[in-house]
């Protein structure tokens, strides 16, 4: 894979200042994205999302999944903490694509699970390729992150792909009455790392954001 940096630009959000720089895997023809805030040069580990793109959770507000949760509150953390990294990754549906998501979803709609869904189309439950990330984060000057995840199978190919992964931070945000099959699935098949949740209770009117969701919803 070949990996053509494009250009950055300023990318000011509700959370903060970020940079926003776009690439390119040659090999594929892929767009990918990285967010940066603060300075994510030299040797301290740098607070880090890998985040797979969900459009229907990032962009349309799904409560299917805990995506666009996570990647609220990866933005919060890493602007409180003055500086991170967000690779955006264009690897929809777990990579296969979001049409193939939305025959995965109709498939769930009817009783299958998350991982059930992907067998039923013939996909395995997780084609996604990481090997972009360590050029990308090398591009960066990102020596050495610590990672918000709660999924060991994604910290295993990374460290396999040459990445400095110092820490794993827990990123458990968002559960609630739609997605809750969906996140018990990925901890009993795919094995994220997810404490046990309470029955659902709803966010009271003054929280906003999704790390105040998951306080209200979450066993901490
Ligand atoms: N095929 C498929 N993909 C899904 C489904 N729900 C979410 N996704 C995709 O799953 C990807 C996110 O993967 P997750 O397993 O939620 O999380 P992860 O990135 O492996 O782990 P974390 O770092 O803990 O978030 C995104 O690309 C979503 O589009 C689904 O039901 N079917
Ligand atoms: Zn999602």
């Amino acid at each position: 894979m070949t990996l053509r940096f494009v250009d950055a630009c300023r990318l000011p959000n509700r959370f903060g200042e970020f940079t926003l720089h776009g690439f390119e895997d040659e090999a594929t023809g892929i767009e990918h994205l990285a967010l940066t805030h603060g300075d994510v040069t030299g040797e301290a580990p740098v607070l880090a999302r890998i985040h797979s793109e969900c459009l229907t959770g990032d962009g349309l507000f799904s409560e299917r999944c805990d995506c666009g949760y996570q990647l609220e509150a990866a933005m919060r953390r890493i602007v409180d903490e003055g500086r991170g990294v967000i690779l955006y990754l264009r690897q929809e549906g777990r990579g296969i694509g979001l049409l193939n998501k939305i025959r995965a979803y109709k498939l769930q709609d009817q009783g299958a699970d998350t991982v059930e869904a992907n067998e039923l189309l013939g996909f395995p439950a997780d084609m996604r390729d990481f090997s972009i990330c360590k050029p990308m984060l090398d591009h960066l000057g990102v020596r050495a992150v610590r990672l918000m995840t709660n999924n060991p199978r994604k910290l295993d190919s990374l460290a396999d792909l040459g990445l400095h992964i110092v820490e794993r931070v827990p990123l458990q945000v968002g559960r609630n009455p739609h997605n809750t099959a969906y996140l018990d699935t990925k901890a009993a098949k795919l094995g994220h790392l997810m404490k046990p949740a309470k029955a659902y209770r709803p966010a009271p009117p003054d929280a906003q954001g999704a790390d105040e969701v998951a306080v209200s919803c979450q066993v901490q």
